[in-house]
């Protein structure tokens, strides 16, 4: 199985680019949806935050108040590092649960798109990498349009991250995300045609189909086995 990584910085255009996948066919596991979850009323990750971050960040239905809690988190490292600390395990949970169902399901290639690829040491289990870069006054405008923030508020965004230039030195793929949508698009063509190429021995021994594929060999070999044993004792 071949597992891609896509990431980049808040508003550099992931979820753009995640829907050009979806759209020719790629699943996506996206970790906002996955880390989004986690923090549903009741469940461990929310009891955690609840329990350190006290009632005050909860709306009255018990849900979690995130616009509150972002306030919080992306104004205090330290607030934000211990947030991080407490969903850590039940995104990386989430994620692996996500992936093995669609392993389940004999998808050969799927994307994960993950904010924090790099700073949550996921980049390791993914290859090859897409790192989705824009020039920082770009992701400032577009951030505030599409979220409706203040200056202030996108940068302290902005800056809670690893700079968008260090991510891209670490991609093998890096869509520059400066233009049109267009733009976007025909950089894309090029990307699925890298991301679909056959699977390597090693990704393909990965994917379901190896794994069966390596059963049959096994259950064969056996009974061959067996076959010359009872042969040798005729
Ligand atoms: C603080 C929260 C409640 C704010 O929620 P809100 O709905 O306003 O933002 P949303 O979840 O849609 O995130 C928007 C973007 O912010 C960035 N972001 C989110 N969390 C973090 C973080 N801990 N550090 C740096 N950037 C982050 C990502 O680029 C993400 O795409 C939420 O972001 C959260 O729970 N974050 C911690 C979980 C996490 O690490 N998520 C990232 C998945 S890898
Ligand atoms: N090439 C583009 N031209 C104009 N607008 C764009 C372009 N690419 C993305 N956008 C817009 O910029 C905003 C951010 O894009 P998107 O939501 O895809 O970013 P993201 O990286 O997924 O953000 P987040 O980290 O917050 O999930 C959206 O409003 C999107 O419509």
């Amino acid at each position: 199985m071949r597992i891609v990584g896509l990431t980049g910085g808040i508003s550099s255009g992931k979820s753009t680019v995640s829907n050009l996948f979806k759209s020719h066919g790629i699943p996506v596991v996206d970790a906002d949806v996955v880390a989004r979850a986690a923090l549903n009323k009741g469940t461990g990750g929310w009891r955690k935050v609840v329990a350190a971050f006290g009632q005050e960040i909860l709306l009255e239905n018990g849900e979690v108040n995130r616009p509150r809690l972002g306030q919080i988190v992306f104004s205090d490292p330290d607030k934000r590092q211990l947030l991080n600390r407490l969903l850590a395990p039940h995104i990386s949970s989430g994620i692996f649960w996500e992936i093995v169902k669609l392993w389940m399901k004999g998808h050969k290639i799927i994307v994960l798109d993950v904010p924090l690829l790099f700073e949550a040491k996921m980049d390791k289990f993914t290859k090859p990498i897409i790192v989705v870069w824009v020039d920082p006054e770009i992701q400032i405008q577009r951030l505030m349009a599409r979220d409706g923030s203040s200056e202030e508020d996108a940068r302290g965004r902005i800056n809670a991250q690893m700079s968008l230039d260090v991510k891209r030195s670490k991609a093998d793929i890096i869509i520059d995300n400066c233009g049109s949508l267009d733009d976007l698009n025909e950089q894309f063509q090029k990307v699925l045609s890298e991301v679909s190429k056959p699977l390597t021995w090693t990704e393909f021994w990965r994917s379901r189909q190896g794994a069966l594929t390596a059963l049959a060999l096994v259950t064969l070999g056996v009974l061959l086995c067996r076959k010359a044993f009872n042969s040798d004792d005729l």
